[in-house]
């Protein structure tokens, strides 16, 4: 056995996968043969939804059916809803992950479809993209008091999910820039979300747990929480101008600062172009650039500090999501949910392909503990 030790699994190569590939030298992310520039703005999530469970993009048809069960599977069930407003109440005030990873695992357990099969595991999935949508909306619906904005069947996945959230109908750019913000989150090939739900499904276990572990994975702040690490680290500063003092006195107190570095992309994630992209364009529309402002002038004072000590330190998909986000009334709490609604395709286009050609992850530790130890009863230890 190899004892060589790779720290976090630093470019180790855990498998082999056809959905999605990220290279991290020329800062490329392409599903199924499609990078993102060329899926951006010209199709819909729900088309690369389709693209990262079948390997292909849908016919009309095959689109048509796609967004039927889709629009079926939109209304939060009575007790579900009940379980999200109670948690939404609770004193313990639980994040929005929180409650999402809550309710994904408790319509698991109520499922009454628990066959082990790619039908079953299609319909499951489809629930879930539909229902994380939902219950994120819900989620951030009760946590300010509001009621529960019932789904329209009229409307795609991004416009719907505007339309519960706020209660009103969206306009056109909030939903071209939210339908592509769920494109660019929808796969990563194995971040550690995906690692986490690939394992647990690996043991053969359904696909709500594979979710579920995933679900805990992506909500913290090395990974998906980072999204609202930024928002919250510029609302904390909330001022332009203290901007650039206050990110270089966190750099100069070796605070890693949400928004930036990447395990695998080296020269830069192209998510982030496009993302910022369209944060420019919202803040614009809507009049207030503040948190845009704040965020370029973040971009720059990290890139600076750590060009002059000779890395390079780039932004990653998480930095320009917060004054996206925003620009279209969505509280900071949902912005890590929002990354569920997204990653949701992806994961289960993994979980998919694992139980295809299955076999358990068993990774070894190279064990630095001691052996041979004489046991001593309780009574005479120290
Ligand atoms: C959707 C996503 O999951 S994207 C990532 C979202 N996460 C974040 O934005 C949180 C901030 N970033 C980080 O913590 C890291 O860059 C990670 C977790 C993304 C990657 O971690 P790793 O690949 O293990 O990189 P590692 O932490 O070893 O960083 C390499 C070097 O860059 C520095 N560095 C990396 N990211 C940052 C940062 N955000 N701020 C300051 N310094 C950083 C590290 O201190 C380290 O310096 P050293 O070589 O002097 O020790
Ligand atoms: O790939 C990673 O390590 C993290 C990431 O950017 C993602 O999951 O989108």
């Amino acid at each position: 056995m190899s004892t060589e030790v790779k720290a976090g699994l630093e470019d180790v190569v855990a498998g082999t996968s056809d959905i999605c590939l990220v290279d991290g030298e020329k800062g490329r992310l392409v599903y199924h043969g499609y990078d993102i520039n060329e899926l951006s703005g010209k199709a819909s999530f729900e088309e690369v939804v389709f693209l990262l469970w079948h390997g292909k993009l849908p016919n009309l048809n095959e689109l048509n059916e796609l967004n039927k069960e889709l629009q079926k599977n939109r209304d939060i069930p009575a007790d579900v809803l009940e379980l999200v407003r109670s948690l939404a109440k609770n004193p313990a005030n639980p994040t929005g992950m929180e409650i999402l990873r809550t309710a994904v695992s408790y319509i698991g357990a109520v499922d009454p479809n628990k066959a082990m099969t790619r039908e079953a595991h299609l319909a499951q999935a489809a629930k879930l993209i539909s229902l994380s949508a939902s219950l994120t909306a819900a989620i951030g619906r009760f946590k300010q008091g509001l009621d529960y904005v019932p789904p329209r069947s009229d409307l795609g996945h991004a416009a719907n999910f505007l339309y519960m959230l706020t209660g009103n109908e969206p306009d056109a750019l909030s939903v071209e820039a939210f339908d592509v913000a769920l494109i660019l989150h929808a796969d990563h090939e194995l971040n550690a979300s995906t690692f986490a739900g690939r394992v647990t499904v690996a043991t053969l276990s359904d696909l709500y747990s594979g979710v579920t572990s995933a679900i805990g994975a992506l909500k913290g702040p090395l990974h998906g929480g980072a999204n609202e690490d930024v928002m919250r680290t510029l609302m904390e500063i909330d001022s332009v101008e203290q901007t650039a003092d206050a990110i270089n006195k966190k750099l100069e107190a070796g605070v890693k600062v949400p928004g930036f570095g990447h395990r695998v992309y080296r020269n830069y994630d192209p998510r982030g172009l496009i993302l910022k992209r369209y944060a420019k364009q919202l803040t614009e529309k809507t009049g207030n650039t503040k948190w845009f402002q704040m965020t370029e002038i973040m971009e720059d004072v990290v890139l600076k500090y750590f060009a002059a000590k000779g890395k390079d330190l780039k932004y990653n998909v998480d930095l320009y999501s917060g004054s996206l986000y925003n620009a279209m009334g969505i509280s900071v709490d949902l912005f890590t949910p929002i990354f569920v609604v997204s990653r949701m395709s992806g994961w289960t286009a993994h979980f998919l392909e694992q139980y295809e050609n299955n076999r358990i992850i068993r990774p070894r530790a190279d064990y630095t503990g001691p052996v041979d130890l004489q046991f001593v009863p309780v009574a005479d230890r120290k």
